[in-house]
């Protein structure tokens, strides 16, 4: 059986004389043994990517995590030196990208910066500096620290008992990492809140009535992918879901002629 491709997101980057198009390797890695899926990187190109013919060749879309923030000016906010990095050139591929998909029914797996997109394409607003707002917990990542540390499994979230993540846990709550200082704020009306932490910020929304699997999670399932169950849950479902669009489009396709 041929492996399904995903679509992943980049980041636009200036490196040496060149703005490189790029994604951490373990969103890949986690793609390809955690989802058994094989990862294509989609440009930053904004709208010279047409987006209804590179949906018509994938089965999914995965939206990874940056450093970089959701420019405010995207969500009604005001852009500031403290408030950056920016990067104008993703925001004007994903947010665009995640409609497409959802509208088409490409399922959809959104990681932390990729549920800040999710929020903001749907016309919900972000909050930044968590740590620094009265009641929240600090859920930036340690500085100075190994790449482990950073992404150490850090607090408990809840999921809800209704939501589709109650079935891919089959728990009422899990444990995850934290590498964010910007959260969901409004929630868009289209997402269900699936997941929060234990100060109230939202870890993970699903899309009301989404034709298929269309979720962001605020944490990083891609790293602990080989060792997490939880994490590991997540890229199976989403694997699945690519799968079972995979075949419906085949079938599609026969149909078809
Ligand atoms: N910039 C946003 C989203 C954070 C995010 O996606 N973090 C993952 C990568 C980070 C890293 O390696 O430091 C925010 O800060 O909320």
């Amino acid at each position: 059986m041929l492996r399904p491709l995903v679509a992943v997101s980049t980041d636009a980057k200036p490196v040496e004389n060149y703005v490189w198009h790029a994604t951490p390797e373990p969103y890949l890695e986690a793609a390809v043994s955690g989802a058994g899926v094989i990862p294509v990187l989609v440009p930053s190109l904004g709208e010279k990517i047409d987006l209804d013919s590179l949906l018509a060749g994938v089965d999914g879309v995965l939206i990874t995590g940056s450093k970089s923030n959701v420019h405010p000016s995207l969500y009604g906010g005001d852009a500031s030196e403290e408030n950056g990095p920016y990067d104008p050139a993703r925001d004007a591929t994903t947010l665009p990208l995640i409609r497409k998909a959802i509208e088409k029914g490409v399922p959809l797996l959104a990681i932390c910066r990729g549920i800040q997109e999710l929020n903001v394409a749907l016309g919900g607003t972000l909050a930044t500096e968590l740590q620094e707002m009265e009641g929240r917990f600090d859920h930036r990542a340690p500085e100075n620290a190994s790449q482990d540390e950073r992404f150490a499994i850090r607090h408990a979230v809840t999921i809800q008992p209704s939501g589709c993540f109650a079935s891919v846990f089959g728990k009422d709550a899990i444990h995850v990492n934290s590498v964010h200082r910007q959260g969901v704020a409004t929630a868009a009306p289209r997402l269900e809140v699936e997941a929060v932490a234990g100060d109230g910020t939202i870890e993970a929304v699903s899309v009301k009535d989404a034709p298929a699997f269309a979720v962001g999670v605020q944490w990083h399932p891609e790293y602990w992918v080989k060792s997490d169950e939880d994490s590991a849950r997540i890229f199976r479902a989403f694997g699945d879901a690519v799968r079972a669009h995979a075949a419906r489009r085949r079938e599609q396709s026969v149909a078809a002629g």
